[in-house]
């Protein structure tokens, strides 16, 4: 694969197209990043992240990851303390699931946000950004919350963050891209220059198709997740035979959360998939590709009842290096 391939491959969305092959050309040390908020356990909205965060340290770039505790307190996730404390269960987390050690610097967001120059700078955005400009960037981040004060100076210091960490590339899931549409309008008014994004898709509910998942609504698999249970979350999970299933009675657009999670979970890292299945049955099948498996799935050739159970097989093999350490942490 080459390199323009490996950074855009199963990205929803490049902003823009021509700046990201510009730095395709020459990836070597490049700097991208991905900022969390720190909430202790992964869980499949991170490690869709991190799979492009994968992608881009075999480009030979190298990732930043921002635990953003800042962040997370401005948008009411618990005291100081408390914040830090899961971030750092985060870390071993992440190098657990794959990420190269040498190519990956953690950062704390409270090492630099609160310098005296990165606050002025912060304020001179204040001064420039009209409350209904940074209410907009933030809708899909902060929820059906009422908008504090603090929602609207975390979106301004999303975008200084890109400046102050010195970063070639932004990544994040779509529901960043309104941060960084804002970022690419504000930094030249800082006299900072504009830096290329990324965005990953937003998978699916697990269970109705429905929406996108994350940890607080719906269901998700975690690392947290113990092999049983995972097993039981992708056996309940919504998986007509098709990639293309109908809207639900209200008229809600679906998808299927099975094959996406193979698309974009589970493809990106193994080579070949092989569905177990008794010879009365057909015999092993085995994938080296997406397509081939969605095909298969739509034509009735592969069962999806032996889809989840393969789906489930190989995410627990992702997830295991991180169970295991989340258990160390916490003896
Ligand atoms: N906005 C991100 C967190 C984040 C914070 C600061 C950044 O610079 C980048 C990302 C989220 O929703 O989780």
């Amino acid at each position: 694969m080459d390199a323009y391939e490996l950074l855009t491959r199963n990205a929803e969305e490049v902003v823009t197209d021509e700046e990201i092959r510009d730095l395709a050309e020459d990836p070597e040390g490049k700097r991208a990043y991905v900022g969390y908020e720190p909430s202790g356990v992964l869980h499949l909205g991170h490690l869709l992240t991190a799979n492009k965060l994968i992608d881009l340290q075999e480009a030979g770039m190298d990732v930043v990851i921002l635990l953003a505790d800042v962040h997370a307190y401005l948008n009411d996730k618990g005291t100081f303390d408390e914040i830090r404390e899961t971030a750092e269960q985060m870390k071993a987390q992440f190098l657990a699931y794959g990420l190269d050690e040498a190519q990956t610097e953690f950062v704390y967001g409270s090492e630099f946000q609160l310098d005296e120059e990165y606050v002025l700078d912060l304020h001179t955005l204040e001064v420039d950004t009209t409350m209904n400009r940074a209410q907009r960037a933030m809708a899909e981040i902060q929820g059906d919350e009422t908008a504090k004060v603090s929602h609207l100076v975390y979106p301004l210091m999303q975008t200084l963050d890109i400046e102050y960490l010195d970063l070639d590339l932004a990544v994040g899931g779509l529901d960043q891209r309104k941060v960084h549409m804002l970022a690419r309008e504000k930094l030249p008014e800082v006299d900072y220059v504009v830096r290329p994004a990324l965005h990953t898709p937003i998978v699916a509910d697990l269970t109705s198709g429905e929406g996108k998942m994350s940890s607080s609504e719906g269901v998700t698999i975690s690392m947290e997740d113990s092999t049983e249970e995972l097993e039981e979350k992708v056996n309940s999970a919504y998986c007509p035979p098709t990639r293309d299933p109908e809207a639900d009675d209200e008229g809600n657009e679906r998808e299927n959360p099975v094959l996406e999670l193979f698309e974009y979970h589970v493809f990106p890292r193994f080579d070949e998939l092989v569905v177990e299945r008794p010879e009365k049955y057909g015999g092993d099948l085995t994938y080296e590709d997406y397509e081939t498996l969605a095909d298969d799935l739509e034509s009735g050739e592969l069962h999806p009842a032996d889809a989840k159970g393969t789906l489930a097989t190989y995410l627990d093999e992702l997830i295991a290096p991180g169970r295991e350490k989340l258990r160390e942490i916490r003896g």
